[in-house]
């Protein structure tokens, strides 16, 4: 039986066939970049505006650090020319030269300082920002978007896009802003200083950017492929990760091992293409760089002699041309992690885009009316299914023209073969997924008409595996609401029969506990669902049975707390042990999506069909049915 929250898609064939789900969705991923990169952009600017003032101050902090440095060759040139190599011996004047030089010095340090920290205050704030709404969204997200989305490639957009948006205010932006400025006030002072070198460093543009667009596609490609290839690598090992238990079980170390070896090279061998090209390009760059150094040596150095150029003046070009190179090297640097930064931006906005299936529109609308909305307080627990036909995929119903009606403070028993539908069934009460035709009614409310955020806190589930989230057993009952006291939740212990279970932890009721509950039972991390039913007081429980066997005394204590939780509550049990639903007031059995049987335990019995199949099987057994 699955879970309605994880379908219980955990087999190691599904391992296999969500991570080709993740490959087809990372090779969308991939193509992101190809997503127009400027409404990509123009969304973060929505992100970026609360910071004007903050952005205001970085870029007069940008332009007092650039105009510092420089500044300094150009202050060297004058003590070279108007100092060192003439007669005035003007000590007093160097002085003051080397003072400002410093000062120069300084206030590069200090502004360049407060530019690079308040760009990363900006940077952090909304990467932060965006990774709060995106979880925020996933959140709300529904079922069916789960079913198709493999949890690797939410863990990849939530983690490394994000990182790589981090990355884009760390170096990018910096750079764009820093760089792009330092460049044209570089090419200021060198046509400032001597046009015709000026102009012979300009002929060198043209070069530079035809390698540049060389460079570019064949880096943005191999990035790409570099991406994509570690977001399949990430979202293999998560799935292994939640799958591990029957990896062993089913001795798949190898085959899984083998697969990971395979994405891992795939992965190396891509992140090692990148990186040749990237070394090719810089040194490219620095080839150049030497080559236009040496250019304007000759040339000026021609002039020096034949004195119509000063030997200060020189000294400050060729400073200029290795300060010329540095931003331009910067810049184009950052092209990949712009590159990254636009896919990963496509990626997020992409996730952004979905809108969940289920929604809270029609509860809305009638409160527009005017209407009272139906909330926890005014509950009676009277549920009803009318002629539901529900479908995971269209065409292919899962629950067909169902009806059920349930009394307030019934307790009803499901069973059935495997497959039949139980699960989708009470899927469609909690509303995880919507019925394509027929209503689920509370009260005589559709559950549409509900708000979700009422809805469940109206019905609560106890899940066959019950979720355990790390932290302590009163983090757990209490699902870490701060407002329930922790004598509220002993008391639940104590009333759902779990209190000998935890006192025998060494911790009692600090025990920390993991995602997979560690060191309880199935039964055991039942009871503890069943302390947080109590705790929060749904006023219909569903309880889908856990179809681990059971240790005799695990399982009685069970009984028990299901008959003290169930006591004037509508309560739906999916029953894989015949024993808990013995005394139930109705029992249903259900085939392929429909109704099959109906009635107590006695009326089905003597009705002599699949339910007394069933049960003379169990008796005759001499043990308790597992389905
Ligand atoms: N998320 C899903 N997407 C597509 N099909 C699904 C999904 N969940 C269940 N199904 C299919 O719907 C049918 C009914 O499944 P459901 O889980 O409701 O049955 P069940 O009676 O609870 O079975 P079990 O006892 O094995 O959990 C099955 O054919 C199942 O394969």
């Amino acid at each position: 039986m699955h879970s309605p929250h994880n379908n219980g898609r955990t087999s190691s064939e599904n391992i296999g066939k969500s991570t080709d789900r993740n490959d087809q969705q990372d090779r969308r991923g991939a193509e992101g970049g190809k997503l127009p990169v400027v409404p990509a952009f123009r969304t973060l600017l929505k992100y970026m505006k609360p910071f004007r003032v903050t952005l205001f101050i970085v870029s007069v902090s940008t332009l007092i650090a650039i105009l510092s440095d420089l500044l300094q060759p150009y202050l060297m040139k004058i003590a070279i020319d108007d100092n060192l190599l003439s007669d005035k011996q003007d000590f007093k004047q160097l002085i003051y030269i080397c003072a400002i030089y410093f000062g120069l010095s300084l206030s590069s340090f200090i502004f360049t300082y407060i530019q690079n920290n308040l760009l990363q205050y900006i940077g952090q704030n909304i990467v932060a920002k965006i990774r709060k709404e995106l979880f925020e969204h996933i959140s709300k997200l529904s079922m069916r978007y789960f079913d198709r989305v493999s949890s690797g490639s939410l863990i990849t957009n939530v983690s490394s896009d994000t990182e790589a948006l981090n990355q884009f205010f760390n170096q990018v932006l910096l750079s764009l802003f820093r760089d792009g400025l330092m460049l044209v006030f570089i090419l200021v002072m060198m046509f400032q200083l001597d046009t015709e070198l000026a102009l012979y460093c300009l002929v060198l543009l043209p070069i530079i950017f035809v390698i540049a667009i060389l460079f570019r596609t064949k880096i943005r490609k191999a990035y790409q492929t570099t991406r994509a290839r570690l977001s399949q690598t990430v979202a293999f090992v998560a799935e292994n990760l939640n799958g591990m238990q029957l990896i062993q079980v089913f001795h798949q170390e190898k085959e899984q091992q083998k697969q990971f070896v395979e994405k891992n090279q795939s992965y190396y061998n891509a992140n090692l293409r990148e990186i040749k090209l990237n070394v090719l390009f810089r040194s490219s760059f620095e080839i150049l760089a030497n080559l236009s150094i040496a250019l304007v040596t000759w040339l000026g150095g021609k002039a020096v002699l034949g004195t119509t150029l000063e030997f200060g003046v020189l000294y400050a070009f060729i400073t200029y041309i290795r300060q010329f190179f540095q931003p331009i090297n910067t810049i184009t640097q950052q092209w990949n992690t712009f590159q990254s930064a636009s896919v990963a931006l496509s990626r997020i906005w992409s996730v952004f885009a979905i809108k969940p299936d289920v929604t809270d529109e029609l509860a809305l609308d009638r409160q527009r009316q005017g209407k009272k909305l139906l909330t926890k307080e005014q509950v009676e627990g009277k549920v009803a299914f009318r002629n539901v036909t529900f479908a995971y995929n269209e065409g292919e119903a899962v629950i067909k023209q169902l009806s059920l009606a349930i009394t307030p403070g019934e307790m009803i028993g499901v069973v059935g073969a495997t497959g039949a539908g139980k699960s989708s069934l009470i899927s469609l009460l909690c509303r995880f997924y919507d019925v394509q035709i027929g209503s689920v009614t509370i009260d005589d409310v559709d559950v549409r008409h509900i708000r979700q955020a009422d809805l469940h806190r109206i019905v609560g589930l106890v899940q066959q595996e019950p979720y355990l989230y790390s932290g302590t057993i009163i983090d757990n009952v209490r699902m870490f609401d701060e407002t329930i006291s922790r004598e509220a939740v002993i008391e639940a212990c104590r009333f759902v029969g779990a209190e000998a279970i935890v006192e025998r932890l060494e911790d009692g009721y600090e025990t920390q506990l993991s995602e997979r509950g560690s060191g309880l039972s199935a039964g055991e991390r039942q009871l503890i669902s069943f302390a947080r039913i109590i705790v929060f007081q749904p006023k219909i429980l569903i309880l889908d049975e856990a179809s681990a066997n059971l240790d005799s005394e695990t399982e009685q204590l069970i009984t028990q707390a299901l008959a003290t939780v169930s006591q004037n509550r509508t309560t739906i049990v999916i029953a894989h042990r015949l024993s808990t639903i013995v005394h139930a007031d109705r029992i249903i059995v259900m085939e392929d999506g429909q109704i099959v049987e109906a009635g107590s335990h006695q009326q089905l019995l003597k009705e002599k069909g699949y339910y007394n199949d069933l049960y003379t099987y169990a008796t005759a057994r001499k043990e308790h049915v597992v389905m």
